[in-house]
């Protein structure tokens, strides 16, 4: 009986040896016909159980000899916020296959490669079965390829309109003012220290979807700490748990069902509704009730909607029809039987929105707030032109269409370009071959083929930060060594710098000129009915980078349709908080207030420096991506003050490099770079 267990056993090990065998065989020929430079992996990125193991592997992984494991980067998904540059200069090409057993996958930071990508959507699809899991309410515009992502895209696109703008700019004058208030306290003064940015800025965020999207008001809690916190789940830290204020009939909260919700996506996303709803686990069950209470809130709002619109007659311009539900509604009437949504497809369209629109434009102000605490001269460069714009106007007085592109072309959309090229929220944009013949591609104008389904990753962490692609200046070393340790040692692309996006008059002219061109191409191609506006990733006052080069928002068919909104939202909220305030750093850590008042300027430096190095430690390695890139460990405490009442200087690096020369560790690259003058790559 042993030995028949022990045969079966050994010919299941030689059975899946085998197959493993000849299926990496397979794929390692795709690879050498591709005309790619590629590298062989162990194992495929999305394979479930490395999905779900390789987080307890790694640190096991990490004890081999250093030589054995040099493909490790290669199969941790998304490394490239992580490694960034290095693990492209590594391999020795900028667009190169990995290859498993079980999956080809082209990684790229070339910025032609990614535009040619983006640009040929049939032959390089979405990989949609990844995205399947959105689909907990309905189909959706995120999750469908082919016909159906059409028929989402033209009803969900037509509500991004400049009239939804204007709520989305108003509804973040109100929060922003609300969330300010509650930093500052209602005397203004300040100076407290806040840890709940990143909390806050979220909630922030998915108060304006709310409104501007789903035409639901939420109002800022009057004081955070007397929030009623569901204390037995989730973090109870996070104060957005609040769980007053139930509508009838509902168990939850609207804002505690989202997130319940969101906090939770992985449980909805992972397990089946049955799991969720009979394992008698208090996650699982809280999951499930945050699930059905959302869609319950959301299927009464379609319902109110659709009274308050009386489909069917027209209904004059009022704010309730401006929001994006409205159009989603507004689309079941219309003659174009494309652009129609079931009713669960607009709720599944309403879930995918107010994820993707949420942690996105948070995660931005909450980043922005931080690199302008660490670079107060940027901080205040900014803060002039937020003077030049608005002219001590309050924010009651500030005008959507007059002063959105002054604060578009200014120094604050400087910093939310740069923002978003050192953190992208998706840092490697998906795309594929699957279900897609093999597919031609020139690569430094040569002609390579894409193998039949390959999954693509357009690596934006790197080609934001690739030389080759952007203008470089000498590194500045912030805190006196490089942002990453092997990433852009020798050029700035590392480093925080929204100065690279400010251009002389003239550049800013041609800007214009090229723009207007490319609108008019992408109308031609797009047949004008996807709404897809290819026209303002960046301000055209601002530097413009090449083709491909710069895509935290994705670009061509399937572009973010929530540009504009998040962009809109971003701006506001730094403007609203910048005007009056500065952020500086917390240093509560290392130095009391009274001992603070007492020092000078390189004293300062000294304890400014540690709390400084602590959030560029974190920004680089406490960092990850469960939907989008978010800091998941810790958190950063920073103080408001009334602009003038600064307690450290705005040269404050500087000061302390000055002093500690012998600390500044700039020079040469690590002599641990084993793989330096090897070529990795097989192929090509
Ligand atoms: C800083 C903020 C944001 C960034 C960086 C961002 C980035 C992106 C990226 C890279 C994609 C393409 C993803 C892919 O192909 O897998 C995308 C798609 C999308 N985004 Fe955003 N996004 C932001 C904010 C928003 C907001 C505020 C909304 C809605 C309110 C939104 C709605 C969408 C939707 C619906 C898609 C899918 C479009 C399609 O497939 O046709 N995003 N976004």
């Amino acid at each position: 009986m042993l030995r028949l267990l022990a045969y079966t056993v050994l010919a299941a090990v030689l059975y899946y040896g085998g197959t493993t065998a000849v299926s990496w065989r397979r794929n390692v020929k795709k690879a050498q016909q591709s005309g790619l430079p590629y590298i062989l992996v162990p194992v495929f990125f999305l394979h479930p159980l490395w999905l779900a193991g390789h987080v307890f592997l790694l640190p096991l992984f990490s004890r081999l000899p250093r030589s054995w494991m040099t493909w490790i980067e290669y199969c941790i998904p998304d490394f490239g916020y992580a490694h960034r540059m290095d693990a492209f200069e590594r391999v020795g090409a900028d667009t190169f296959l990995t290859v498993a057993p079980s999956g080809l996958v082209m990684y790229t930071c070339d910025a032609d490669v990614i535009n040619q990508v983006v640009q040929r959507r049939n032959d390089f699809p979405k990989p949609s079965p990844i995205y399947r899991a959105l689909k907990i309410y309905g189909g959706n515009v995120v999750s469908a390829e082919g016909n159906v992502w059409r028929q989402h895209r033209k009803a969900v696109s037509p509500p991004f309109t400049e009239k939804n703008n204007h709520l989305v700019w108003q509804e973040t004058i109100d929060q922003s003012l609300a969330m300010l208030s509650s930093w500052v306290g209602r005397d203004g003064k300040g100076d407290k220290t806040i840890d709940r940015v990143a909390d806050d800025t979220m909630r922030l965020s998915l108060h304006v979807i709310s409104r501007a999207g789903f035409g639901r008001k939420l109002e800022w809690p009057e004081d955070n700490t007397d929030v009623q916190v569901d204390k037995d789940y989730v973090d109870p830290s996070k104060i957005q748990n609040d769980m007053a204020g139930a509508d009838e009939g509902h168990s939850m909260s609207y804002a505690y069902a989202i997130h319940c919700l969101l906090d939770n996506i992985l449980f909805q996303l992972l397990f089946p509704r049955w799991l969720l709803r009979t394992v008698p686990l208090k996650a699982f069950r809280k999951a499930n009730e945050a699930y059905s209470e959302w869609g319950n809130y959301m299927r009464e709002a379609v319902e109110k909607k659709r009274t308050d619109l009386d489909v069917g007659k027209e209904v004059k311009e009022s704010s309730e029809s401006m929001d994006i539900l409205a159009g989603l509604v507004k689309s079941q009437t219309k003659a174009d039987k494309q652009a129609h949504l079931e009713d669960s497809e607009i709720l599944g369209n309403m879930f995918v929105l107010i994820l993707a629109g949420h942690e996105t434009a948070a995660n931005s102000i909450h980043f922005s707030m931080l690199y302008l605490a660490l670079h107060r001269q940027s901080q205040l460069r900014l803060q002039k032109d937020v003077d030049d714009i608005f002219n001590g106007k309050p924010p009651s007085e500030w005008d959507y269409d007059r002063d959105l592109p002054q604060l578009f072309g200014s120094m604050v959309g400087a910093v939310l370009n740069e923002e978003l090229r050192l953190v992208s929220p998706v840092v490697a944009i998906p795309k594929s071959t699957w279900g897609a013949p093999d597919a031609p591609l020139t690569v430094d104008g040569k002609t390579v083929t894409v193998p039949a389904e390959t999954y693509i990753g357009l690596v934006v962490a790197a080609s934001h930060r690739n030389p080759k692609l952007w203008p470089i200046s000498p590194p500045t070393y912030p805190g006196g060594k490089p942002v990453h340790p092997r990433s852009n040692l020798d050029n700035d692309l590392e480093e925080f710098r929204p100065e690279r996006w400010i251009v002389t008059e003239e550049e800013s002219r041609s800007n214009k000129d090229a723009r207007q061109q490319k609108k008019e191409n992408m109308a031609a191609r797009a047949g004008g009915d996807l709404n897809i506006d290819e026209t303002s990733d960046t301000s055209e006052r601002l530097y413009k980078p090449s083709k491909g080069a710069y895509a935290p928002f994705s670009d061509g068919h399937r572009s973010c349709i929530g540009r504009r909104f998040a962009q809109v939202e971003i701006l506001v909220a730094l403007a609203i908080i910048f005007q009056n305030y500065s952020v500086e750093l917390a240093v509560d850590s290392y130095a009391t207030d009274e001992e603070v008042a007492k020092m000078d300027d390189n004293a300062k430096a000294d304890v400014w420096q540690k709390a400084a190095e602590d959030v560029r430690e974190k920004m680089l390695n406490n960092m990850a991506a469960v939907i989008t890139l978010q800091m998941r460990k810790g958190t950063v405490p920073i103080r408001l003050v009334p602009r003038g009442q600064e307690k450290f200087p705005p040269n404050v690096d500087q000061i302390w490099k000055t002093n500690h020369p012998e600390k500044c560790t700039t020079k040469g690259r690590p002599d641990w770079r084993p793989w330096d003058g090897k070529q990795m790559y097989h192929g090509a």
